[in-house]
């Protein structure tokens, strides 16, 4: 048994060889709590026990359709679809404290750009809100970190806008340089000024296409179709794209110095807001013509129109405003050489239908418990990888469960070691959903906040939780990918001391048994007890008659024992009795088991 690859609480995703490429379709999870985006609870006991004699899933009868929130224009094809799983609830142009007031009656908010979705709206949700989707691609105007420490997953419609973006930069550009909007406004009042409006060629000319994404890379092959020597400047896109388009990607002082004309696609983030501004403008060509199609942040628009005043920037086509719309009188808007529409990129009929149909099939996925491939904010994790290890979810939340209840004092959890053993390369085993649902166990039992795939990492840094992943190498065969979950939680002292193992930590180990979740040891004890129900954890003198006594006062409660094992050290040295029970035993049942003659010491764990 070899120990390595150890990983930390870390959001980067090792990819397994199986991640890649599979189909969507494996499993899903509705409305049950252990859907990986679940933001409710686990439900009590007596619930579960309920809801298992029905044949509706458990919350499905608490809430039998989700309720989908549309705040902004979606196509028609779009709330069809939506319609057919949820009830859809069109409310349009709201204000804040509208959609703060309605927001703790939907799991999903639906936007475009034109709904702000701030911390405050996901402080109002109650943890109901699961998902927002943003019909198109820019989350600028979603609050995605408040989204992930509240558990909401965040998915947009990246593809279905890309060629409208795409085509209205080419239009913005070639009017641009044609002056058609000039002409056209000018023969409206009436005059006809053929001198006035001459243009440039874009033959031949050189365009700095920054930010070389979707949008991008559509607008530098249509622009060499247009005979423009296209460069580009990405630094995080893959070279191969650019060379199949023949571009080049250059530097970004390259890109912005020797160009005649520049394309901005690229997010607004921190990094990118306010990209271009009077130290960048300094650094171009005199008389270049710039496109926004992105994001108006990235321009510092006072900037600009300095630039513009002082002639070098010679012309300006803008589709995008740091506020939108921009105020009545803004000088950029009305500059005789700025050409504007108001964020019209991914305003044609196609492009509608598509985001609408794209975010609606992402929403509804992600209800259901599926991972959708637009997810902004979670693990990508392959439902494959979901499928395969969706039976040791219940036993990484439980062991987790089990490991927070043994512990009674300390210096808090700080330090908590996962090891997993596997026959599996280390790199075909990805921890994520596994490590989120231990997390879950850790924090839920102490705590009001809900733990899922979203917020789990978040969750465990805000607490202060250091985790350490390690995988052990096993013999056998990679066909399971997993034997055995290990978890220990370091530097505290535990309510039943026997849970200690030998290396000082509470420690606790599950693994599947005929597909069902058992405890397999506990400290340096090896048990055997199905992980379901509560359980009794009691260390006794190893000698006959000690499992009769705990029975009969159990059986005297009328307690159904579901399961127990003994595990022990040596013959009539000490045992630790695990014992699984159906029904919560009584305080005084369980002050007589206490006070058994050989009892040493005894606890109650409920999972
Ligand atoms: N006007 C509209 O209606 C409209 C429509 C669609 C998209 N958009 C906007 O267009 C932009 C691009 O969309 P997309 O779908 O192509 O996105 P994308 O994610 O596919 O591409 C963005 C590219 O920018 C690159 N990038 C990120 N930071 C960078 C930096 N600091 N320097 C250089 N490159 C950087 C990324 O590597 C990526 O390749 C987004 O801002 C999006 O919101 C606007
Ligand atoms: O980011 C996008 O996809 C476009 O800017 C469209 O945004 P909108 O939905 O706000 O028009």
């Amino acid at each position: 048994m070899t120990a390595a690859a150890v990983t930390s609480c870390n959001p980067v995703l090792v990819q397994s060889r199986k991640q890649q490429g599979l189909p969507h379709s494996v499993v899903s999870w509705r409305f049950s709590p252990s859907s990986p985006f679940a933001t409710t609870r686990a439900p009590s006991r007596a619930t579960s026990r309920r809801a298992s004699r029905r044949p509706l899933r458990v919350a499905a009868f608490v809430n039998p359709k989700p309720t989908v929130l549309v705040t902004d224009n979606l196509g028609e094809a779009g709330i069809d679809l939506l319609k057919r799983y949820a009830n859809v609830d069109c409310s349009y142009d709201l204000s804040l404290e509208e959609l703060c007031a309605k927001i703790s009656l939907c799991d999903a908010l639906i936007v475009t750009g034109g709904t702000k979705v701030t911390r405050e709206v996901f402080e109002s949700s109650g943890g109901r809100l699961r998902v927002v989707g943003r019909v198109g691609v820019g989350i600028d105007n979603v609050d995605v970190a408040a989204a992930t420490e509240h558990g909401c997953l965040v998915v947009n419609a990246p593809t279905a806008d890309t060629v409208a973006a795409a085509e209205h930069g080419i239009a913005l550009l070639t009017s641009m340089a044609r002056k058609i909007a000039q002409a056209d406004a000018s023969m409206k009042a009436g005059k006809w000024q053929r001198s006035t409006f001459l243009g440039v060629s874009l033959l031949g000319k050189r365009l700095a296409v920054m930010g070389f994404g979707r949008v991008g890379s559509e607008v530098a092959r249509r622009a060499k179709g247009l005979g423009m020597n296209v460069i580009a400047h990405d630094p995080f896109a893959p070279l191969d794209r650019a060379r199949a388009i023949g571009v080049d990607m250059v530097s970004f002082d390259e890109a912005i110095a020797t160009t005649d004309f520049i394309s901005l696609h690229l997010p607004l983030t921190p990094a990118t807001s306010k990209m271009f501004n009077d130290v960048t403008f300094s650094r171009m060509k005199r008389g270049v013509r710039i496109v926004n199609v992105a994001r108006g942040g990235v321009i510092d628009e006072e900037a600009l129109l300095r630039a513009l005043e002082s002639g070098i920037v010679a012309q300006a086509a803008l589709d995008v405003f740091t506020e939108e719309p921009p105020p009545e009188e803004d000088k950029l808007v009305r500059h005789r050489n700025v050409t504007v529409t108001p964020h019209l990129g991914a305003s044609t009929m196609e492009a509608q239908e598509g985001v609408a149909i794209e975010i609606a099939e992402a929403v509804i996925e992600a209800l259901k418990g599926e991972l959708t491939a637009t997810a902004v904010n979670a693990p990508m994790l392959s439902m494959e990888v979901i499928s395969e290890l969706s039976p040791y979810v219940e036993i990484a939340e439980k062991l987790g469960r089990l490991a927070v209840q043994l512990v009674s004092g300390g210096t808090g959890i700080r330090s908590v070691r996962i090891y997993y053993g596997s026959a599996r390369e280390h790199d075909d085993l990805d921890t994520h959903y596994l490590r989120a649902m231990i997390i879950k166990g850790l924090v839920e039992p102490t705590s009001s906040v809900f733990v899922n795939l979203v917020n789990a990492d978040f969750v465990a840094k805000q607490r202060g939780l250091r985790l350490t992943e390690e995988k052990v190498s096993l013999d056998g065969s990679p066909e399971n990918p997993i034997e055995y979950i290990q978890v220990q939680i370091a530097n505290v002292e535990s309510k039943f001391a026997s849970a200690i193992s030998d290396s000082g930590e509470i420690s606790v180990e599950g693994r599947l048994k005929d597909g069902k979740p058992h405890l397999t040891k506990v400290g340096s004890f090896r048990v055997d007890v199905s992980l379901e129900g509560s359980l009794l954890l009691c260390r006794q003198v190893d000698k006959p008659g000690m499992i009769g006594k705990v029975g009969s006062i159990l059986g005297k409660e009328n307690v159904n024992i579901n399961y127990m094992s003994v595990g022990r050290i040596a013959p009539w040295k000490l045992a630790v009795m695990t014992i699984g029970v159906d029904e919560e035993p009584s305080r005084e049942a369980l002050r007589k088991i206490r006070e058994l003659q050989d009892v040493e010491e005894f606890v109650l764990l409920k999972l």
